[in-house]
């Protein structure tokens, strides 16, 4: 296993580029630490398959080195850089039996026969598909196939590290769990560096240890599942981790802090120091729905909202409010009662309150 190294990183897959438009990957820096559990998260299109196929070897990057252990391989071939990459769909010989697509990426590196037969079991009793290692592979389910396909990548000792693209979406949702739970296994087992890109977030934090949020070409943020949701470090994170995501609000800088409509939030020194400081008007306050406070009772940091609507959503309720000319979303416990349409007091912590300028965070001074 290696540590992966992306230096300088940027892809356009159009051979004149005249902007960052142009790029599917725009000057990227970062690492894959040896042995990690990582997930890489973001919408269609945000760059993650690109990324892949840069560390695999499957694609040369425009600019930027790839390294592992710091040597740069951006002139190894797939074979060469010895990654395992897992895709969407199963990529196995249908001709072959179980057994024989499992041992053939041990035969091509030269394995002994009675060292392929033991890994082969080994890692067919761990997908639990020891039962169908005589099977012709075209005969087995498409779950089945997927897992035999993970379990070509995973035969394989000597990987720098094994890429997960999307591996479960043919899978059957009530598999989808346990598949998972089984990778997260696999990995503690053999403490390969592994990174699985997924667009859906239940899948990153169940499988990752830190997950990688990409967002147009970028990756915006590098956390673990709280950092995300507690400090995220761009709205575009904001907003896709959560359900719902968190409250973010278009603002105007006023001296004491921020105001949108006729509503002005204060906010702490720092800020307001940063805010007189930046040129952009691109300036947004964010709040997570799980970190208003809600009550009948006014008081001086308290503002006046509408409720819109509410959400029974079994352990919890999500409000719907207007807040001035905003519509917030507020997370309330099972036993919170407010009624559609009469008024309701919302406040804004300042520990929750975060600020955003050109969508990237305003860091408190002393995080
Ligand atoms: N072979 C290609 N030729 C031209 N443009 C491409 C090619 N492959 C991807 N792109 C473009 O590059 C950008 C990033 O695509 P990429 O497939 O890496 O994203 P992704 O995050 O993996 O998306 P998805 O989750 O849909 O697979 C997109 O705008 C896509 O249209």
């Amino acid at each position: 296993m290696a540590e992966i190294h992306l230096k300088s990183l940027a892809h356009s897959y159009s051979d004149t580029p005249t902007g960052p438009d142009d790029y599917a990957i725009r000057h990227l820096d970062h690492v894959w630490e040896k042995g990690g559990a990582y997930a890489l998260l973001g919408p269609s299109g945000c760059g993650k398959s690109t990324m892949l196929n840069i560390i695999s070897g499957l694609l040369q990057p425009s600019e930027g080195d790839v390294l592992f252990d710091g040597k740069r391989v951006n002139e190894l071939s797939p074979r060469d850089r010895n990654i395992a990459q897992v895709f969407q769909f199963p990529v196995i010989y249908d001709s072959m039996t179980v057994f024989q697509n499992l041992a053939f990426p041990l035969k091509n590196t030269g394995v002994p026969s009675s060292q392929i037969k033991a890994k082969v079991h080994e890692i067919a009793e761990i997908l639990e598909i020891e039962g169908e290692l005589h099977k012709k592979a075209k005969n087995l389910s498409a779950d089945q196939k997927q897992k035999v396909s993970m379990g070509r990548g995973l035969v394989r000792g000597d990987v720098s590290a094994i890429l997960f693209d999307e591996p479960l979406t043919v899978i059957d949702p009530q598999l989808k769990w346990k598949l998972r739970r089984k990778l997260k296994q696999i990995h503690e087992q053999f403490d390969i560096t592994m990174v699985y890109v997924t667009h859906d977030q239940l899948e990153a934090s169940t499988f990752a240890d830190k997950i990688a949020v990409m967002y147009g070409g970028q990756i915006v943020q590098f956390g673990t599942p709280t950092e995300l949701f507690e400090q995220p470090n761009h709205t575009f994170v904001g907003y896709f981790i959560g359900s719902p995501g968190m409250n973010l609000i278009e603002v105007q800088r006023c001296p004491r802090g921020v105001c949108f409509g006729s509503t002005v939030v204060p906010m702490s020194a720092h800020q307001v120091e940063v805010l007189q400081r930046v040129q952009s008007n691109n300036i947004r306050i964010g709040i997570r729905p799980e970190f208003i406070q809600a009550s009948d009772v006014p008081a001086d940091d308290t503002f006046e909202a509408e409720v819109l609507d509410l959400e029974d959503l079994g352990t919890y309720k999500i409000m719907t409010v207007k807040l001035d000319c905003e519509t917030l979303k507020v997370r309330l416990t099972e036993d919170q009662q407010f009624e559609i349409g009469r008024q309701v007091q919302l406040s804004f912590p300042e520990k929750w309150l975060k600020l955003y300028v050109d969508e990237f965070l305003v860091e408190e001074k002393n995080q």
